[in-house]
Parts: C-alpha cells; structure tokens; sequence
C-alpha cells in the first residue's frame, strides 16, 4: 500500500440526529502529515475513526490507495492507531505489548528482532522488560507508538496522542512524531485540538467546525490566509484580535474603516484589496488583528503602510520572552462562538423565539458551520438576521479587558491608564464580512460578496 487517502464528501450521521461529520473531502498523500485540528466535538475524531473503519461511513465516499474502501474491515486497511490514553496491555511487558500485533500479522515468525529494531528506533531498549504500571506517561506512550511501528503501516492514525502528557514532554515527543514519520515515510492523519501542535507537525491543516471542513491547507496560510474569520480566531496565540468595524466609503475623500470612534485612514492610491472593501460601504464587518500587526509608536515614526490609532493601557501580561499590552481603543470586540464549545451545547445558537430545529433551521445551521459566523454584533439592538442563521448576541464585553492585545518585548514598562499612540500595519489587516468570511486580503476564488453563504 502507498498510503494515499481519498474522502469524497463523507459524512457521519449519529442516532439520525447528531451530524457528527459534514460532507469532509479530502486528498491525503501518500507519505504526507495531516492534521485534523478543532475544538472539541467538531468531528475530528470520527473522521479519523470512519479512515480506520471503526466508524461506519453515512454517506460519502472513502478511498485507500485509489481503492473503493468504505466497506474495508479494518484489519484489512493497513493502518495503525495510536490513541492519546496509551492502550496497553498491563499484564504484558513493553516488549509484549510491542510484539502483540505481530503475532497477528506474522504468525510463527519470531517477533524479536522487529520489536528490538522498533525499540532502539525509539530510545527505549531499557523498557523492554518492564510492565505499564512500571513506566511514566511518556514512556508509556512510547511503547504504544513502538506498538504502532512494529507493524510497518502504511498509515498511521493518531488521536491526540500527546494530550495526557506534561507541557515539556509533549513537546520533546511532538519532534520525535515529527522525525519517526518523516523517516519511515508513513502517511500520518493526526488528531489534536491544540493549534501550536498542528502547526508544528502538519504538512497541511484540515481545520474543522461542527463537522464541517473549513479550511485545507499548509500551517502558515491557516495562520496568515485564513479563510474565514473562525479559522482566524482559532490559529494563533495568542489570539487574534477581532473588532467591529464598519467601512467608510466617501464618492469623494479618503476610504476608512472606523473602530468605535476611531478610524482608519486607507491610504492612496488604495491597495487591489481595500479597493474591494468599497462594496461594504456602510456594513459592518470585522477586523482582524494579529498582535505582532500593532506596535506602540507615534505617528511620526509611522513606516509606510501604517496608520496611527490610539489606546489606553488597560493592563501588561509580562510572558518572559515578551509582553503582551491589553488596551482600550474604545471599539467593540467581535466574539466568534464554538472555539471552545461545551458538548452540551448546540453548534449554534438560536434567537429567542426561534421555533424549534426544522428543516429550515437544520439547513441554516449548516450554512452558518460553512463559514465562520455566527459573528456577533454588539451595538445593535436586536437586529434581523441574515439569510444563512447567524445568531447575535446582546452581552457586552466585560468592562476593564480592553479589546485589543500588542505584543511587545519584555522589557516595555507602562502603566495602567497610560494614552499610547498605535501604528497598525496595514499589510496585516484583515477584514472579514457580516457572514465571517475573509474579503481582505482578497480571497484567491472572489465569490460574490454579497451572496448570503448556502
Ligand atoms: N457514538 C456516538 N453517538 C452519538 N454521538 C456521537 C458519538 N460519537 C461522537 N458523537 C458526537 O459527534 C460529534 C463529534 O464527535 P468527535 O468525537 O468526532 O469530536 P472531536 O472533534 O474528536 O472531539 P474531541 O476533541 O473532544 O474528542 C460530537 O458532537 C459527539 O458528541
């Protein structure tokens, strides 16, 4: 088997109720690192689950190397699964536990010098003879990769195998996946909703939400081109910073787009992609920040391409290597739902004196999964809401955390309450639409602009 993985809009349906999955496709190749990245309860796991066979698939279609694979037993796909609770026998030595499937596999051959080249492969000779109850964490989940190893897949698929690990460890087995994979060339779909993980290991990122696929793609567009304003919110740390704003497009005089009572200028000649932005005139819409796009400095120290606002200090996160300034510039923060849901919670949530989930109310849900929204407008005292389900809020943000974070160097001293001046570099601005949808920088396929997502 090459290891290559095709899933053509597969989706997973639980009691007739629950859509766990929504019409995923993707392309997998082989000897690629694939990462499901989401918060909790966005389907990665049953994707992950439907490619081993453990999951029956609803509907869709699965393909193993170019092959029909959806009724494929799972013995049969080649794949090894490596999950993040270690799974080991705990009457059985490492050594058994390692050898374990090959009894399966090869039986009557002598399973020895395979566990021992799998063990020096991963550092754990010492183990060998030692039970589960007598190794920690990581070391436990060495073997149980070892376990994975021995049996030569084609693919691996693994489940968030770090997250019962200590931050340091994690990050010391996160580069030993990282090497193993890339040696023996194995295609690997790897689950996790910890974004910093993602970005690290993957060859690309499939972002997911509510079972929907929002973005495919390497790291670093996920990080610096993200499709919508979810993705945008989920990749990152910390946090990108997301305000309302509204776009101010004068027949005649400068373009701007105002924050609260702040604005900012777009310079001329416009830019391709603020030139765009005309046709929101008068919308709201919501800007994106990233905070390394914001620096404090004055205007006259302002670099092409960087416009002057301003903020009041609210309080400074001192991190050892850097700072991050929470400030007040008197703009309205946009909240993006489901980044971190409850289990308990519906994907969406429904205006007041919505009527119960119908036809019509299932389909605008799944719309608002396909793109980021619901975004929620503060200052609008209840306002209709579009085509597509997106739901408003009418909470205001806590008072005294300020609505935008800078990073700075650690050695920045200010106090709370200080007026600082702001440069915000323009080539980092992102604007999204009323629907969450990024429309700057301009998207690479243009849709209508306009068009309510369905
Ligand atoms: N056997 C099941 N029966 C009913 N619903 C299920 C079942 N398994 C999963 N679900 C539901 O399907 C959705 C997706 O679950 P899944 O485990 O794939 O999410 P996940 O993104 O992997 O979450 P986590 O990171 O918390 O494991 C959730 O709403 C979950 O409650």
């Amino acid at each position: 088997m090459s290891g290559s993985i095709s899933l053509h809009s597969v989706s997973k349906t639980y009691d007739r109720a629950v859509r766990a999955v929504d019409r995923v496709s993707l392309d997998i190749a082989p000897g690629e690192f694939l990462v499901l990245l989401g918060p909790s309860g966005c389907g990665k796991s049953t994707v992950l689950r439907m490619i081993a066979g453990l999951e029956d698939i609803t509907a869709g279609d699965l393909y193993l190397d170019g092959e029909y694979a959806n009724h494929l037993p799972p013995g049969q796909r080649g794949m090894a699964m490596v999950f993040q609770n270690f799974a080991l026998y705990p009457n059985m030595t490492s050594r058994d536990n390692i050898g374990f499937p090959l009894r399966f596999e090869a039986p009557g051959e002598d399973s020895g010098p395979r566990v021992e080249a799998t063990a020096r492969m991963l550092g754990i000779e010492d183990l060998l003879d030692r039970y589960p109850g007598q190794l920690s964490g990581g070391e436990r989940q060495r073997v149980a990769m070892g376990r994975a190893v021995s049996r030569r897949p084609s693919v691996f698929l693994m489940d968030e195998p770090l997250s019962n690990l200590d931050a340091e460890l994690r990050s010391r087995l996160r580069s030993e996946i990282a090497r193993l994979t890339r040696e023996l060339g194995v295609t690997t779909v790897y689950v996790t909703h910890d974004q910093s993980e993602a970005m690290s290991l993957g060859d690309r990122v499939a972002v997911m939400r509510g079972g929907v696929l929002q973005q495919l793609g390497p790291p670093r567009d996920a990080y610096g081109l993200p499709e919508n304003i979810f993705v945008a919110a989920f990749v990152g740390t910390p946090r990108i910073n997301l305000l309302q704003a509204v776009v101010h497009a004068p027949l005649e005089g400068a373009m701007s787009i105002a924050l609260g009572a702040q604005r900012l200028r777009l310079p001329e000649p416009l830019a391709p992609d603020h030139q765009l932005l005309r046709i929101q005139q008068g919308r709201p819409v919501v800007v994106g920040l990233r905070p390394e796009a914001v620096r404090i400095a004055t205007p006259s120290e302002a670099r092409p391409g960087e416009v002057a606002i301003s903020g009041l200090v609210e309080h400074l996160e001192y991190q050892g290597h850097e700072a991050l300034v929470h400030l007040n510039t008197g703009s309205q923060p946009a909240v993006v739902p489901d980044l971190e849901p409850s289990r308990s919670q519906p994907a969406v949530r429904r205006r007041r004196g919505t009527p119960a989930p119908g036809m019509l109310s299932r389909l605008r849900e799944r719309a608002a999964r396909q793109v980021a929204g619901p975004v929620v407008v503060i200052d609008e005292p209840d306002p209709a809401p579009p085509p597509g389900g997106i739901a408003y809020d009418s909470e205001r943000p806590p008072p005294g955390t300020g609505d935008l974070v800078v990073r700075t160097g650690p050695d920045t001293r200010l106090r709370s309450g200080t007026q600082v001046p702001l440069l915000v570099d323009l080539a980092h601005l992102y604007v999204f639409d009323h629907y969450g949808r990024r429309i700057c920088p301009a998207p690479a396929d243009l849709p209508g602009l306009d068009v309510p997502p369905l």
